[in-house]
């Protein structure tokens, strides 16, 4: 076990030697190997708690984690332009190298997420949607028809980029919003939405993470949902880890880490009420008028691994 760890690091960290030494971090056929073979290496083994590792460690993982959020960025920027320039984009989207990822990513949130809200939210906000916006997408097409979506980026790029695969969609274009701006901008607007994500590149580090926390916790309304992406295992190479600990402000109502090729963890967490036994404010009122369960805090991790293995 000590071993197979050592052998895991020292791969994970010969690979980021490479991908550091890189003169940009475009898609080509050499920084896509990079990164599939940190991808394979890191989602084959899972029982690696990289809290354990050196102080040096750590720093290369930080720094690793920067580089795959650039990557990340310029991959779903270099799609986009792609797949947004045929007459109707939707129809391409599936040509995206990780569509099948998103898939199984938004089946499983919007899995957990219902299993905690028995109506589907009139209003969702996305933070940090960037150039593809596949979650909002998948979400809007598939599970939640009717649901208003307000995506939040900080890049104008990226945001008219997104703008552009819906715009000529007659559904999706009267239902997905984009708004530029930092999310530690926003306060009051935050109040509207029943369900807010947060992708998993939206601070990027501990103390970053727990920045757009702690201003969720301050403005999202009493009683609206979080959904949140967060890292187990080997896969914390990749993406900043949330410790369920962290969410202050928050109940946390379930936490799923998948085995598959799903990469990121989803942990669903509750705003606070005023008290949480009694629904206080007239916010909560509309939740609970809209069939918010909240008395449901059941953890709902078996039933989901029984779900998702059903959709496997
Ligand atoms: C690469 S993208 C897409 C999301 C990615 N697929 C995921 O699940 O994390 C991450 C986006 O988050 C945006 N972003 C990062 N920090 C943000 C913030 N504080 N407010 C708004 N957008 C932010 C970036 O501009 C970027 O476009």
């Amino acid at each position: 076990m000590e071993n197979q760890k050592e052998v895991i690091v020292g791969k994970v960290c010969e690979i980021y030697a490479k991908i550091s030494k890189l003169e940009n971090l475009n898609p080509s056929n050499h920084v896509n190997e990079l990164f599939t073979q940190l991808v394979t290496t890191c989602t084959t083994h899972c029982e690696l708690d990289v809290t354990l590792l050196s102080q040096e460690v750590k720093e290369t993982i930080a720094k690793l984690i920067k580089l795959c959020g650039k990557a990340e960025g310029l991959l779903e920027s270099h799609y986009s332009a792609i797949i947004g320039s045929h007459e109707n984009p939707l129809n391409h989207i599936k040509s995206f190298p990780y569509y099948s990822n998103y898939l199984k990513l938004s089946h499983l949130e919007f899995t957990m997420l219902t299993s905690h809200c028995t109506q589907v939210p009139s209003q969702l906000a996305f933070i940090g949607s960037g150039p593809l916006p596949l979650t909002s997408i998948m979400l809007a097409t598939f599970y939640m028809k009717n649901t208003c979506f307000h995506n939040y980026d900080m890049d104008p790029s990226a945001n008219a980029k997104a703008y552009d695969l819906v715009s000529s969609d007659p559904d999706l274009s009267k239902r997905m919003f984009f708004h530029t701006t930092d999310i530690a901008h926003v306060s009051n607007a935050l109040k509207e939405y029943n369900v807010v994500f947060l992708a998993a590149l939206v601070g990027m580090d501990k103390k970053g993470k727990e920045s757009v926390i702690n201003h969720l916790a301050k403005h999202m309304a009493p009683g609206a949902v979080l959904v949140l992406r967060s890292a187990h295992g080997a896969r914390a190479f990749l993406y900043p880890v949330v410790d369920p600990s962290d969410l202050k402000g928050f109940e946390v109502l379930s936490v799923f880490h998948p085995t598959d090729e799903v990469i990121n963890s989803v942990i669903v967490a509750r705003k606070h009420s005023v008290n949480p036994g009694i629904l206080l404010s007239s916010k909560c009122h509309e939740l609970a008028a809209e069939g918010f369960n909240t008395l449901n805090h059941r953890n709902v991790i078996d039933e989901l691994s029984l779900t998702i293995d059903e959709h496997a």
